[in-house]
């Protein structure tokens, strides 16, 4: 029984100086084939395999080479493949060295099912049909299994030394059977080595060189008015360039690739992008929703498994955003829109109120986020907007009793992490720490403290619904549900900062905090009368005007409650805490 020769893959390590031990990690995938060879039983493939392995040097030349790759026992006895073989042969073409990996297959229908996993390793077949009984059914179940596999088929014409062999004729079938030009078979003697050299010319020219799938993770993406939606991805494998068609594992749409390149930091474009690099791809994609961050792209004729993605971003701060005048409706509801493409992990919907008019409710990632947001709607699309009170989801049990005592903040554990640091969980209501319990825990600790937080699901809590009024009307956006034990120093600390964020007007404002129709804390506003026109004595009429103007945009800044005004930022300033 002659040895079979056996390569490893293996990659070489300083420790490991194996002789046996061949370092491919560097062979460049352009210049290595797969194939398999199949054919009907007898046809050849396993005397074909062994002149393969000779002419390559992976076994010596003895003559006495037979069925070299059948290696079970039952398989020299009964002269048959069963189980499928592999070898890695070295070639050397055109003055470059190529691996061709040959996977040899066994004809027997019982074994058919080698053939197929086999023919997934693989990018192109061997097809061998003796040129004496022709095509026969193996011949042709594994055309299709090749064919539909979409790989590259070799019509091999065999054993043309037998004496009535009649290659003519088998061409012929293969051209009428399989629709493949006679010009492309190779006519072989594999047991004398005729023709044998020409097959190896073919699996290096004809068969493709291995690719992997291109599958590429979307970590980011925004959007461009002119060109649409640019994402940037991580490229995990194969490469991807201009004009190959990629379809987006989650919406299972197919797009023309545009535009690739890296990010350095502005896009540079490239001819392609491949296994390794990080980049942008534009490909025709009209919203950002299409390019969702964690979705897997990859190539419409090589679909490949999605990648496991990031978990969705979850809104945990929710508020109210409506124009100052139902007249921007319009007008902010296209700026919304076209920022939220640019920050996907916005949630909003639709929503109405008595007071305030049609607007949205828009779930932000923490209180910076939205005020980021918000900076980013005035300034970058000159909309003026009206924010709610911030709030978290509550869930709430109609008219049951809450039973749960008053828990604001749990510890769960503490861990030191060195002598310096240490690590505590806390469970607390989000309602507690979204507004401005990390600026307080940066200032209590001189910035050296780091905060960071996750939803520990719902709790039971013994909650109320507090509203602020000025002059006795409610102001809607900062109606805030609290617990019931600091409903009133949160009344009472509302109701001042609302006092120090609304500008003395021609007459007196009460500010009152609110439970139902018990009022728990008030603050008054003195009446005073601002005369803008205070500074210009003497004539100048142009400067009265201008001055005048100025405080007509100031109001326009305003939002009226009743008969009240109220600047913009005393929503969000009233929210902020001041705790010693
Ligand atoms: N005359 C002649 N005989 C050949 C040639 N190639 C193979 N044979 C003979 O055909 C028979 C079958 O060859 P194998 O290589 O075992 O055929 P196979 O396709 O591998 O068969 P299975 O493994 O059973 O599917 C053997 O007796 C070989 O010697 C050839 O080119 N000329």
């Amino acid at each position: 029984m002659s040895g079979f020769p056996s390569i490893t893959f293996r990659r070489r390590t300083s420790t490991q100086a194996d002789k046996d031990t061949v370092d491919l990690s560097e062979f460049p995938p352009d210049r290595i084939r797969n194939f398999c060879i199949v054919a009907h039983i007898d046809h050849g493939k396993s005397t074909l395999a062994d002149r393969l392995l000779e002419m390559t040097g992976a076994i010596a030349k003895t003559g006495k080479n037979k069925q070299v790759l059948d290696k079970l026992q039952v398989e020299r006895e009964r002269g048959i493949t069963v189980k499928a073989q592999t070898a890695s042969l070295f070639y050397d073409y055109g003055g470059e060295q190529y691996l061709l990996n040959l996977i040899d297959t066994p004809g027997h229908v019982d074994f058919s099912y080698e053939v197929s996993r086999s023919l997934s390793a693989c990018q192109g077949v061997l097809l061998i049909v003796d040129a004496n009984q022709g095509i026969q059914a193996q011949t042709v179940a594994n055309f299709y299994l090749a064919f539909e596999a979409q790989l590259s088929i070799i019509p091999v014409i065999n054993k043309i030394d037998l004496k009535n062999a009649d290659p003519s004729r088998v061409e012929s079938q293969i051209e009428k059977v399989f629709d493949i030009p006679s010009e492309e078979c190779i006519r072989i003697s594999a047991k004398l080595g005729t023709n044998v050299e020409k097959v190896l010319q073919a699996v290096v020219e004809r068969i493709p060189a291995v690719h992997e799938p291109f599958k590429a993770l979307v970590f980011d993406s925004n959007f461009d008015h002119y060109r649409g939606v640019v994402a940037n991805i991580a490229v995990l494998g194969g490469r991807v360039k201009k004009g190959d068609k990629i379809v987006s594992a989650h919406l299972r749409k197919t797009y023309e690739v545009n535009e690739v390149g890296l990010l350095r930091p502005d896009e540079l474009p490239t001819q392609k992008l491949f296994a390794g690099q990080v980049g942008y791809i534009i490909a025709g994609m009209k919203e950002v929703k299409e390019a969702q961050i964690g979705d897997t792209l990859f190539l419409q004729e090589r679909p490949v498994d999605a990648l496991p993605g990031f978990k969705p971003a979850k809104p945990m701060v929710f508020a109210g955003m409506y124009p100052m005048d139902q007249s921007e409706y319009p007008g902010l509801r296209s700026a919304i829109e076209r920022l939220t493409l640019n920050d996907s992990s916005v949630m909003v919907q639709r929503d109405s109120s008595l007071a305030l008019g049609a607007g949205w409710r828009l779930g932000f990632l923490g209180l910076l986020h939205m005020e980021v947001f918000n900076q980013r709607l005035e300034q970058e699309y000159n909309a003026s907007v009206i924010v709610t009170a911030p709030t978290v989801p509550y869930k709430a049990v109609l008219s049951s009793a809450k039973l749960i005592k008053n828990r604001r903040g749990v510890q769960k554990n503490m861990v030191y992490i060195d002598d310096q640091r240490v690590m505590m969980k806390y469970l607390f209501p989000l309602n507690e720490i979204v507004v401005d319990f990390y600026d307080l825990l940066k200032s209590l600790s001189s910035g050296y403290a780091s905060f960071d937080y996750e939803s520990a699901g719902y709790q039971a809590a013994d909650l109320i619904k507090m509203d602020l009024l000025l002059n006795g009307q409610p102001v809607e956006e900062l109606t805030t549900i609290v617990h019931r034990e600091r409903a009133y120093t949160m009344g009472k600390a509302m109701c001042e900062r609302l006092k120090d964020s609304i500008p003395r007007q021609m007459f007196e404002i009460a500010v009152q905090a609110a439970i139902g129709s018990k009022v728990i804390a008030r603050e008054t506003i003195k009446a005073y009368r601002k005369n803008v026109l205070a500074k210009c004595y003497g004539g100048d009429i142009t400067r009265k005007m201008k001055l005048l103007k100025k405080q007509a945009e100031g109001k326009k800044k305003m939002r009226r409650i009743g008969n009240v005004d109220v600047p913009k930022d005393a929503f969000i300033n009233v929210l902020k805490r001041k705790e010693k």
